[in-house]
């Protein structure tokens, strides 16, 4: 007669599950809370206290931890003297497990969970079962997933799983009991306020395959982190439109990332992760206006991000173009319909109100680079006068706002606004005056009375020289180069005010 162990946190189809190992003559043997759950439905199940002869202790601290227990878990079936000493020590081999775990991830969700409450939901005899199970899986079905019920009991039906089969549930058991236990590690590193530890685990869980990646010939799948919460693509909900591709994800991040720097309406629009418009306003209809008009060229094919609820106004500009993704906070009915008529435009609602992404991951090679998050900023406290003239107040607007938005650009970058509104956005270049010439290009003749912000220092006074000669009035940037003087003296010549910020926004 093979003999099955039930021991589950989480009950979901166990019952039918038990029953159809009943039906196939399964001896079944079970912990507590389970085995009440099983014998009130009628199956015949026994108390892994009745197999181990020795009863639950300590709240249930220690139940299947035994020898009884793990001999016959891990006792390899083609090995004699495995099984020889199973009969010596009157030890029943077991041949499937489900088994799941304490909710630890759901405890430490809780608001206002005590330490106690955590420790107490660290699962520590079923992980054990699992592994014991998982490494023997030769002889042992291993079952973590109440999805994995249905499938299995069919099989079993028809006779015994294959060996592949069986690998492939161990493996899925490794994956869960190591991503059960990097969750441990992560509470326990932030309870000690431990950074750079010796080793990292990162946990991730996967949202969705993707049908390719950045290129087509690339395979690619959308994982999220397994604890922390708030503003993410990967919790947004999607309202309309076809699922969300490699490229989408990395450009509404962006986009969102951006559009989480302001209170007020706001409104980005996203290229290949970097801004080619962003606007604010006192309407979230008046920032997409200004968004759009930042670059109604580059717009096309973008993704846009709004800190408001879209509506009717709004969404009658968006729909006149065409646009990948639009994500905000929520959209109107009036909205919703307008909207919902272009077949290819994905709508995703999510507030863009909190960040706790507690570290930015980038992956190099062979190994990974953790840093903070650049959530660095100013205000007009910060800010150092450099050149004889102070900023306007008109002007010392347009710096901040341009500030905000060269954070999210890709370095070298240089960002030129003026009246709430980027006109010129230099990305990604190899040297610092090439952006600002992008970025002045852009502008063309609106550059004069405009402001310029770069995302790091001026190793020379060329980068002001070209402001100065577009009618740029106005410059914010770190300071702090060998040669700030030549710049300040170029500012000065022409009545420029110029601020440093102590602080860089490099984006790689
Ligand atoms: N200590 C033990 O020996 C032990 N054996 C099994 N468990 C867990 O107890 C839970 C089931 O308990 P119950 O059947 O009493 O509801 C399962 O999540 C299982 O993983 C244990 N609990 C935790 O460590």
């Amino acid at each position: 007669m093979p003999r099955a162990l039930i021991s589950v946190s989480d009950k979901t189809g166990i019952i039918p599950f038990a029953k159809g190992l009943a039906a196939l003559d399964y001896e079944i043997i079970s912990t507590g809370g389970t085995l009440k759950q099983l014998q009130e439905a009628g199956i015949p199940a026994v108390a892994v206290s009745e197999v181990t002869k020795f009863d639950e202790i300590m709240d249930g601290r220690v139940k299947t931890l035994h020898p009884a227990i793990h001999g016959g878990l891990l006792a390899r079936r083609d090995d004699e003297s495995h099984m020889q000493q199973l009969k010596e020590r009157d030890i029943t081999p077991i041949d499937l497990v489900a088994v799941n775990l304490y909710p630890f991830k759901n405890t430490i969700e809780k608001t206002g969970v005590t330490e106690a409450d955590a420790i107490e939901n660290i699962d520590i005899g079923g992980p054990t079962m699992l592994r014991s199970a998982a490494k023997n899986f030769a002889g042992v079905t291993v079952l973590v997933d109440p999805d994995d019920y249905d499938t299995t009991l069919s099989a079993l039906q028809q006779g015994e799983l294959s060996y592949e089969a069986k690998r492939r549930l161990a493996g899925k058991v490794f994956r869960h009991t190591a991503n059960y236990d990097a969750m441990i590690a992560a509470y326990f590193a932030e309870l000690n306020e431990e950074q750079d530890t010796e080793t990292m685990t990162l946990t991730y869980e996967k949202v969705q395959s993707l049908r390719y990646g950045e290129n087509p010939h690339q395979k690619a799948a959308f994982y999220k982190d397994a604890i922390v919460k708030g503003a993410s693509i990967a919790n947004a909900k999607q309202l309309h439109g076809k699922e969300l591709s490699y490229n989408n994800i990395q450009d509404a991040n962006a986009a969102l990332e951006i559009v989480m720097e302001f209170q007020e309406p706001a409104a980005v629009a996203v290229k290949h992760m970097n801004p080619c418009g962003v606007g604010i306003g006192e309407t979230i209809s008046s920032a997409f206006h200004k968004a759009f008009e930042a670059d109604p060229t580059s717009i096309f094919g973008g993704i846009v991000a709004l800190n408001r609820e879209v509506d009717r106004d709004t969404a009658l500009q968006l729909k006149e173009i065409f646009l990948e993704i639009v994500i905000a906070p929520g959209f109107t009915e009036e909205a919703m319909a307008l909207l919902t008529e272009k077949k290819n435009i994905r709508l995703l609602e999510l507030a863009a109100d909190k960040i706790q992404q507690p570290k930015k991951v980038v992956s190099v090679s062979g190994g990974l680079l953790v840093q903070d998050y650049d959530i660095g900023t100013v205000t007009e406290a910060d800010l150092t006068v450099a050149t004889d003239r102070k900023p306007t107040e008109e002007e010392l607007k347009n710096l901040l706002f341009a500030w905000k938005v060269v954070k999210h650009v890709k370095s070298n970058a240089i960002v030129v606004a003026k009246d709430d509104q980027t006109i010129g956005v230099g990305a990604g270049q190899m040297n610092r005056v090439g952006a600002a010439k992008i970025a002045l290009e852009q502008a063309g003749e609106n550059a004069a009375g405009a402001v310029l912000a770069s995302d790091a220092f001026f190793p020379m006074p060329d980068t002001v020289e070209a402001a100065v000669k577009a009618g740029v009035t106005a410059i914010i940037q770190p300071g702090g180069s060998k040669r700030d003087e030549d710049s300040v003296a170029v500012c000065n010549a022409h009545n420029i005010a110029m601020v440093y910020t102590d602080m860089r926004h490099f984006k790689h």
